[in-house]
């Protein structure tokens, strides 16, 4: 696929875990569906049951990961080559997978980078990295595209906000590297995307302030429900 396609675009991330209320890919497919007609210009999607029954209603092209846990590592976004090979086959153009410093099953992340362009020269991979020094090692192993999806969820960056000090990671990150950077992660509002683009993100990706109704009802109920508070 052109890249370019995404630039300056907004990329809806349609995800909801089995735990989650809105757990069903028909309902995802629903969710990917709106994000097009509203002029979204890529989805985000998790499994292959969910990638599929997207792709039936929606043309956009898609990141697709593979969230799965696998015994003595934290990595779950697409860690192995099991992953890799099932997204293909569901023909995305984009495959993401963790790109951070943890100890992954199966292989070691140059390898996996190795199998997945061997196999699928076609695909362009997205990084998911939570820090500066995952990122330059994602472009140095070929990364198409560094995706901030981690920061703020690994040991090092845990309570940190894509959002902080007006956008003071991305500001460090994004000259610190030479690849497009995808910002993704707690963007939950239209002026979070619009700034981190002008700060020079290639695209935004936004999940759970979209497409996750729970979210967005806790932050109405947590405005409204403590008035005594919030007068006092
Ligand atoms: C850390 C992790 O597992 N992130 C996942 C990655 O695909 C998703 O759960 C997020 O919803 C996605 O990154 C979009 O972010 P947000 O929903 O905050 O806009």
């Amino acid at each position: 696929m052109d890249l370019n396609t995404l630039k300056g675009h907004l990329i809806v991330s349609c995800q909801a875990l089995p735990d989650e209320p809105l757990h069903s890919s028909y309902i995802m497919s629903r969710m990917a569906k709106a994000a097009e007609s509203a002029g979204a210009a890529g989805i985000r999607a998790n499994s292959m049951i969910d990638i599929l029954a997207i792709r039936e209603v929606v043309s956009l092209p898609m990141i697709g990961i593979i969230k799965r846990e696998y015994p003595g590592s934290p990595v779950y976004i697409t860690p192995t080559s099991l992953e890799i090979d099932q997204l293909a086959s569901c023909g995305v153009e984009i495959i993401a997978m963790d790109a951070t410093n943890h100890p992954r099953p199966e292989m070691p992340l140059a390898e996996l980078i190795a199998y997945a362009r061997a196999k699928y020269p076609q695909i362009l991979l997205m990084a998911d990295t939570a820090t500066v020094t995952e990122a330059l090692q994602a472009q140095q192993l070929g990364f198409d595209i560094i995706g901030t999806t981690m920061h703020g969820y690994t040991a090092e960056t845990q309570g940190q906000n894509i959002a902080d000090n007006d956008f003071a990671y991305l500001k460090q990150l994004i000259p610190a590297v030479t690849k497009p950077v995808i910002t993704e992660g707690k963007i939950d509002t239209p002026e979070k995307a619009r700034r981190a683009l002008d700060l020079g993100a290639f695209a935004v990706v936004v999940g759970g302030a979209i497409t996750r109704p729970q979210q967005i009802t806790k932050r109405f109920v947590a405005a409204i429900d403590q008035p005594e508070e919030q007068e006092a």
